[in-house]
């Protein structure tokens, strides 16, 4: 195994307790640069939580966490995001009412301090700066296959467009690492298999993910490495493989009523 100062970002022994419940229970991995790294664990094993003490909305309660080498334990959320770290959430941000371009402008002024869309309007450089963003924006959507839809309104998207939206709004500010929880929610098979071929395209394109998924075909063939969390606790690391044949794995899933299948 690498060593830590070669991962793009590095949990040592991170937990959070909220009261009596120790939620994520020291965990530690590294995450290395260009890898798919993913997430999975039963309902409640804690992978929100952690991917909310990576980006800094949940403080850790002891542990540590480096990004790019850089100690980011107590960085807030606004830092971490202008550092290279972006999201997606579980229930989407994107605003219905507005087309997708505004929505990926947005993206951009949410996790970059540089290019705060509200300030640049308000300078003098108004147009030329909302062309500059915009162009930015329309660029974005093409990577992630929604070319020519920016002035299409967000609610006038399908479910999967939705989706590739929520994630260009999250790569808009260019990103060094991507985290995606359930980005395939709500998605039929076919949609999967395609944004599992975007997310693979984006680490060609150099971002390093981490993935946060249940549907197990997906999580098994896009994966390099994967991490089994139950009960807060990392009970697995490794290639899907292995990962799939750990009998703690196994014993974890079934625990908890899952059939080794999609669900
Ligand atoms: N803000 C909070 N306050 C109290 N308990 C919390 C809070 N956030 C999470 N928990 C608890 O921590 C545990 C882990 O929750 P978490 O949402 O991280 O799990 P998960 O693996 O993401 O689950 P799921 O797959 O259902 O999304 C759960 O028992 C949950 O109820």
């Amino acid at each position: 195994m690498a060593s830590s100062n070669d991962a793009i970002l590095h949990l040592d022994q991170v937990t959070r307790r909220f009261g009596g419940l120790t939620a994520v229970n020291g965990v530690s991995f590294d995450v290395m640069p260009g890898e798919i790294f993913s997430i999975i664990g039963p309902n409640g094993a804690g992978k929100s939580t952690l991917f909310n003490l990576v980006t800094g909305v949940t403080p850790l309660s002891s542990g540590r966490v480096a990004f790019e080498g850089s100690d980011v334990s107590t960085v807030s959320v606004h830092k971490i995001a202008g550092m290279g770290i972006s999201r997606t959430f579980q229930s989407t941000q994107i605003l219905m009412d507005q087309s997708a371009a505004y929505n990926v402008m947005l993206g951009l002024q949410r996790e970059s301090r540089a290019t705060l869309v509200g300030a640049i309007f308000r300078s003098r450089g108004f147009r030329r700066e909302e062309r500059r963003c915009r162009a930015i924006a329309e660029e974005v959507l093409v990577r992630v296959g929604l070319g020519g839809a920016g002035e299409t309104g967000a609610a006038e998207l399908s479910t999967a467009n939705q989706q590739r939206l929520a994630i260009a709004m999250a790569i808009a500010s260019g990103p060094k690492l991507l985290l995606l929880d359930e980005p395939t929610g709500g998605l039929i098979e076919t949609e999967v298999d395609d944004l599992m071929h975007l997310i693979a395209t984006l680490r060609e394109g150099g971002l390093t993910v981490l993935l946060i998924e249940h549907k197990m075909r997906m999580v098994m063939s896009i994966s390099d490495r994967i991490a089994v969390l139950d009960h807060g606790e990392l009970i697995s690391i490794g290639p899907p493989k292995q990962v799939r044949n750990d009998p703690r794995v196994l014993e974890a899933y079934l625990g908890a009523n899952y059939v080794a299948e999609d669900h």
